[in-house]
């Protein structure tokens, strides 16, 4: 299958998936805390997964589908395999916002080959965006976008993606001085590939972590920045990978600034 094709494959899955969280949002459904008590799962996040493996895997019957939650019924992998092609999918990120009402909530989906994302859609339903990039650029809503071009440190606005586990909340407030001390504004929205797309659409300068965050939380959204021309590193400023420990996520213009502010 050509990147082209994936793409339109991305899109029609998101689609799909939108269609159906909308049809809950704000409406009444079941709640269930998974590890942590802040991790919530909502019956709307399983049915999109559900959904949204059973339509990519009719056109692409051989890719691994690894996805947020685990289905008895859909296999689905937890990480990336080493080769071959895979769809990744977050049903709903930033559920915690879905379950409460808050627009901040997206649909993930994105395709990789051999380890490398080559398509990926972020569409955020309760808000009008939808963001994607295969080989020629990000667009947002079709039309193209780019990183921002602010390049003074101090007028950074930087979103510190924390996570839902407790024992790193530290490292957050961590992260939320220093961009006071060193940088601009901050910003946080509760939806990893939310902060991600913003980056790569130039409403935000960078987004960084200090933790290592999950590939549906990540690879489409790193996609959509590099494509969109800013760079994303782990904290040594290596090129990110999905098991990086870590994201610096930026528009490319205080990279450096960024990498050595944050560890
Ligand atoms: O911006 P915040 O509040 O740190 O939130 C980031 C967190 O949001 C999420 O993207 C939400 O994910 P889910 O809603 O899919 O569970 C987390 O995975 C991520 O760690
Ligand atoms: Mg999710």
């Amino acid at each position: 299958m050509d990147v082209a094709t994936r793409l339109t494959l991305a899109h029609e899955a998101a689609r799909t998936g939108a269609a159906v969280a909308e049809g809950g949002f704000r409406g009444e459904f079941t709640v269930e805390s998974k590890k942590r008590k802040l991790d919530s799962v909502t019956e709307f996040d399983r049915e999109v997964q559900r959904r949204l493996a059973t339509l990519l895997r009719e056109d692409d019957p051989d890719a691994a589908i690894v996805g947020e939650e685990d289905l008895r019924d859909v296999e689905t992998h937890s990480t990336i395999p080493d080769s071959g092609d895979a769809w990744i999918v977050d049903p709903i990120d930033g559920t915690n916002n879905f379950v409460v009402g808050n627009r901040i909530w997206g649909v993930a989906v994105s395709a990789v080959e051999g380890g490398d994302a080559v398509a990926a859609v972020n569409e955020f339903p309760a808000l009008g965006d939808t963001y994607a990039a295969a080989d020629d650029g990000t667009t947002r809503n079709g039309e193209p976008c780019s990183v921002s071009d602010t390049s003074d440190p101090e007028t950074f606005t930087i979103n510190p993606i924390y996570g839902l586990s407790a024992h790193h909340r530290r490292k957050l407030s961590e992260y939320v001085d220093t961009i006071a001390s060193e940088f601009g504004d901050s910003r946080r929205f509760g939806s990893s590939q939310f902060a991600l797309s913003s980056v790569a659409a130039g409403e935000l300068d960078a987004a960084v972590s200090g933790i290592r965050l999950a590939p549906w939380d990540t690879v489409g959204g790193v996609h959509l920045i590099r494509q969109a021309g800013g760079t994303v590193t782990d904290l040594d400023g290596e090129p990110w990978t999905p098991t990086s420990a870590g994201i610096i996520a930026s528009n490319g213009e205080a990279h450096d600034e960024l990498v050595a502010a944050f560890d």
